[in-house]
């Protein structure tokens, strides 16, 4: 060891500095706050009623027609109008064995997501960091969540590199999170904000269901529910504390955030990575499962930070699921029909994009916002649900930046 120079000793604080007074220093004033939202599409976008022709005609599966036809019953009660997907034709024809997950298919899958994901993550990152109006080198966290990131280094990575992120940037990826992997990824970046003065978080999730994608087989009808309702998307979030004035708005301050496993649920919603692709299942009862534990997550919330709310006079940005998820909740918690408005529109122009979704949600809600001058309700709840069965919940206040528009 070299020994120490006299200078540097001499340089060492004069008054001792307690670690708690460190600590204090790092720690920002105010609530993490969400500052700029974007969000992407693949280019293939499938009409859902049109969506049984193409999936049994590129999966070559047309001697099923009563699984099409169930398909077709699915999609018809599933409140989606499209969904956009990297699945197409010429992906089909360069690999076939997609159509069948008893052939093995996961290194080519996980060949093409590993790239095309993140760029999907760039182009909704890069929108949000133009709206946010400063420069891609300020970001300090990226966190990356997506259920098709199974190497490394990982899509975080690429990520940070194609958005020309500063070398020191402090990476996490989030992975197999499923629907819940939007809440989870804003809750961590509310942490990183709220202690590190001046953090700027990206957030970026990003899910497509290539790798999951596979045919039709009789008693598997976990693919064919699967096949009626999820998507591609990615969403961008960027979250930090104290907003600089001139250049940053806030749009939804995060006053709270927890996370709850609903009890006896753990085979309820299962993913798991196989050689023919991602293996799914997704339980029968499952709406009824979160209808029944979602009311207990708001008042532990609520009544952590000591806020009487009302259920009627919240905003909503619930993941939907499905459409019977947001019937059943909005039955649960006595809400007007027109309650969950933002998420319904999320699921017909999109379907669910897992854990990506609830971002549209939030963009929606801020659109909704915008249009309206943030009349109405102050504080809102933003909940996700996935494998576990998980629930995240995050209370959200009506940002300044989103008041008299
Ligand atoms: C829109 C649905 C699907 C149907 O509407 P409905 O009002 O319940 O209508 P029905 O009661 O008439 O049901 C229509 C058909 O759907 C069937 N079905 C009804 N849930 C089911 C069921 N979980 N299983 C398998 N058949 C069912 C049901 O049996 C019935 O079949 P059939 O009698 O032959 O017409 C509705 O049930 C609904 O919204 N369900 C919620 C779905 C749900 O739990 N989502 C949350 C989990 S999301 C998740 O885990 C994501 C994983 C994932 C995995 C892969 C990825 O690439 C991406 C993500």
């Amino acid at each position: 060891m070299a020994p120490v120079p006299a200078t540097a000793a001499a340089a060492a604080p004069a008054a001792v500095v307690s670690t708690h007074e460190i600590r204090r220093a790092q720690r920002a004033d105010g609530p993490a706050t969400v500052l700029a939202i974007g969000t992407a599409n693949p280019e293939t976008c499938v009409p859902q009623d049109e969506y049984a022709d193409f999936y049994f005609r590129v999966t070559k599966s047309e001697h099923l027609p009563e699984l099409k036809n169930k398909l077709r019953r699915i999609c018809n009660k599933s409140g989606i109008e499209k969904r956009f997907m990297f699945v197409n034709d010429d992906v089909m024809e360069a690999h076939p064995e997609f159509a069948d997950r008893h052939l093995t298919s996961l290194d080519a899958r996980v060949e093409i997501v590993s790239k095309v994901v993140p760029e999907l993550a760039a182009a909704a990152s890069a929108k949000a960091i133009a709206e946010w109006g400063r420069p891609a080198t300020d970001i300090t966290h990226l966190i990356f969540s997506t259920y098709s990131g199974v190497k490394a280094p990982g899509g975080d990575r690429l990520l940070a590199s194609l958005l020309g992120l500063r070398p020191t940037v402090s990476r996490t990826v989030l992975s197999l999170h499923g629907c819940y992997g939007g809440g989870r990824a804003l809750q961590l970046a509310k942490e990183l904000a709220e202690n590190n003065r001046g953090a700027r978080v990206l957030v970026a999730c990003a899910e497509s269901t290539l790798i999951a994608f596979y045919g039709p087989e009789v008693g598997c009808n976990d693919t064919i529910i699967g096949q009626a309702l999820f998507g591609d998307g990615s969403g961008a979030v960027i979250v930090g504390a104290d907003p600089v004035g001139a250049v940053e708005r806030p749009l939804f301050e995060m006053a709270f955030a927890s996370q709850a496993t609903v009890p006896d649920s753990e085979g309820a919603i299962t993913m798991q990575h196989k050689k023919g692709g991602m293996d799914y299942h997704i339980g029968g009862g499952v709406p009824e499962m979160l209808a029944g534990s979602i009311e207990r997550c708001l008042v532990d919330a609520f009544g952590a930070i000591g806020v009487a709310a009302r259920w009627r006079d919240l905003f909503w940005a619930v993941h939907p699921g499905g459409r019977r998820i947001l019937d059943l909740i909005e039955e649960a918690l006595g809400l007007d029909n027109g309650a969950m408005a933002a998420s319904r529109q999320v699921l017909h122009e999109y379907g669910n994009m897992s854990g990506t979704t609830v971002i549209f949600v939030l963009n929606e809600l801020r659109r909704r916002f915008v249009a309206d001058g943030a009349e109405g309700a102050d504080w809102g709840a933003l909940m996700a649900f996935g494998p576990g069965v998980t629930v995240e919940t995050i209370l959200l206040r009506v940002g300044s930046g989103l008041k008299g528009n």
